[in-house]
């Protein structure tokens, strides 16, 4: 078969997971320490375009949290459900960490707010950052928070904040703000693209533990944008005509001396370009793979997860609802 030796290109495993997880959309997948997979979804609730007033209001709030279990944690060979919570707590799921004490950082649009749960899916936060369903733009508000990203070596850890702020803020592991930056990008600019240090929706953040720099899915800007973690000072730009014009999440794996995973999204007006999972050389922005589910590509990827020594890729997708998972040609599992 082709399935030669070196064929590393990432396949989709077929029927995984076994079991059809009535999964609502699936705003976030994570990898904890264990190997086991993490997604967000929204059970019942749908991100619509009647979701917020004009002033970034949540509209549904009278509907109460989601009613169903917001947190599913997935066995990674078969996808079987290990274990599930977050019932009565999230209004409108987006993203999902997991630090390297398997704690879990959450976003929730809806509520504008930064969650930390325990590794126990305890409904009791550890953390609670924003004030509920009040969006604003100064050190205690975020505007819906897209993603977290931790720094096991210290603990800080930094916030995309969001689709209506241009920010990235640091946090000490206690809550305390330590830093921030980034603004809007400025309208109109050349074929080089806005500055870096601007966004227009910081969507998705990865930690890139072995270089002490976080990069940025810019999401409209269709780019990966890369910050050292001391000062947040610009370091690198990941911006490729292959990725179209938005890049909806990022995911660094140190494998392959260190890769970038990045899912894209539907191109709005014009040509269609392929929506598909890139591997990215970190060193030099080389695209190493690109991989989609059916020969049709991805609907509406939206986070994409992989952990260190284990060469799957995860992607949680909004539409389909599904968390899809990936694997090197050569190790997919053997059919007989
Ligand atoms: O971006 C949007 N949604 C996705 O990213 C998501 O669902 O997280 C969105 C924007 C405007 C209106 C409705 C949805």
């Amino acid at each position: 078969d082709e399935r030669g030796a070196e064929d590393s290109s990432l396949q989709v495993v077929e029927d995984w997971p076994v079991q059809n997880l009535e999964l609502g959309q699936v705003s976030g997948v994570a990898v904890c320490p264990a190997g086991h997979v993490h997604v967000f979804h929204r059970g019942d609730r749908v991100w619509d375009s009647s979701s917020f007033d004009d002033e970034n209001m949540y509209q549904q709030q009278d509907l109460g949290p989601i009613q169903t279990d917001t947190v599913v944690e997935l066995d990674p060979s078969t996808g079987d459900l290990v274990r599930s919570w977050g019932k009565g707590i999230f209004f409108l799921p987006h993203g999902l960490a997991m630090d390297g004490d398997g704690n879990y950082w959450l976003t929730d649009v809806a509520m504008h707010q930064v969650f930390k749960f325990p590794a126990s899916g305890d409904s009791v936060p550890l953390l609670t950052l924003g004030e509920a369903f009040q969006p604003g733009s100064d050190d205690k508000h975020f505007c819906k928070p897209t993603d977290v990203a931790v720094d096991d070596s210290t603990g800080d850890f930094f916030v995309a904040d969001g689709y209506c702020n241009s920010r990235v803020m640091k946090f000490s592991k206690d809550g305390a703000l330590l830093l921030q930056w980034g603004r809007p990008s400025p309208p109109g600019y050349g074929l080089s693209g806005p500055p870096p240090g601007t966004f227009r929706i910081p969507h998705s953040l990865a930690m890139v533990p072995d270089r002490g720099e976080v990069c940025v899915a810019d999401r409209e800007n269709g780019r990966v944008q890369c910050f050292d973690i001391r000062e947040g000072k610009f370091t690198r730009m990941f911006r490729e005509r292959e990725f179209g014009g938005r890049v909806f999440a990022v995911d660094y794996n140190p494998d392959q001396g260190g890769v970038l995973h990045l899912v894209n999204g539907p191109t709005l007006v014009g040509a269609t370009l392929p929506v598909e999972g890139f591997t990215v050389r970190f060193n030099d922005g080389e695209i190493l793979d690109t991989w989609r589910p059916t020969a049709r590509g991805f609907s509406q990827p939206h986070d994409v997860a992989s952990a260190p020594d284990d060469s799957a890729v995860y992607v949680a997708e909004i539409g389909p609802n599904k968390v899809w998972k990936f694997v090197p040609a050569n190790e997919q599992p053997n059919v007989i």
